[in-house]
């Protein structure tokens, strides 16, 4: 079911300063900052050789990274993004052996414009998992 690593994303209480540590300090090149209301995020992404780091930062009111980030308030790894040929297929399966999708199960649009889910981390021993249709 699983293809390559799309991303890994980290969450961050701060995307400026995050953004210019890996831009200025590990001169990586990384995209403009995105704000995506819908996932209650902003996003910037690091673009590396073999995949990206997705730098997370909450926007907006009851955002999925509030939690997170107030048990983790220096920021921390959030999910690892995989992709799948078919998220529907792959959401049927996993749902038929007892997975959590989280959400309504509805595939959302992305960060890249592609449909994704998530699995619940603690189905996943212990990692948030998203999948992204390519
Ligand atoms: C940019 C768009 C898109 C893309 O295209 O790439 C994105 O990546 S959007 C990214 C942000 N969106 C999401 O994360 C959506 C899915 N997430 C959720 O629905 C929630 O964050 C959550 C996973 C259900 C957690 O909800 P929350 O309210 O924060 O906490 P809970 O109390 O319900 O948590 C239950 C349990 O799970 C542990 N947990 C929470 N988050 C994580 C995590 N990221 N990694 C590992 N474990 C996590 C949490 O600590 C709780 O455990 P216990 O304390 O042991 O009960
Ligand atoms: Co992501």
């Amino acid at each position: 079911m699983l293809g390559r690593v799309n991303h890994i994303a980290i969450a961050v209480p701060d995307l400026a300063q995050a953004t210019a540590t890996y831009r200025d300090l590990l001169n990586a090149r990384v995209s403009q900052p995105q704000a995506l209301p819908e996932h209650g995020v902003t996003v910037v992404f690091v673009e590396l050789e073999n995949t990206k780091v997705e730098l997370l930062e909450p926007l907006g009111e009851g955002s999925p990274l509030a939690a997170f980030l107030e048990k983790n308030p220096s920021g921390g790894m959030h999910h690892i993004c995989y992709e799948v040929a078919d998220i529907l297929a792959a959401r049927d399966q996993l749902q038929l052996a007892g997975m959590r999708i989280l959400g309504d199960g509805t595939p959302k649009t992305g960060a890249h414009g592609k449909p994704v889910l998530f699995l619940h981390p603690k189905d996943m021993a212990g990692t948030l998992v998203e999948l992204e249709e390519v």
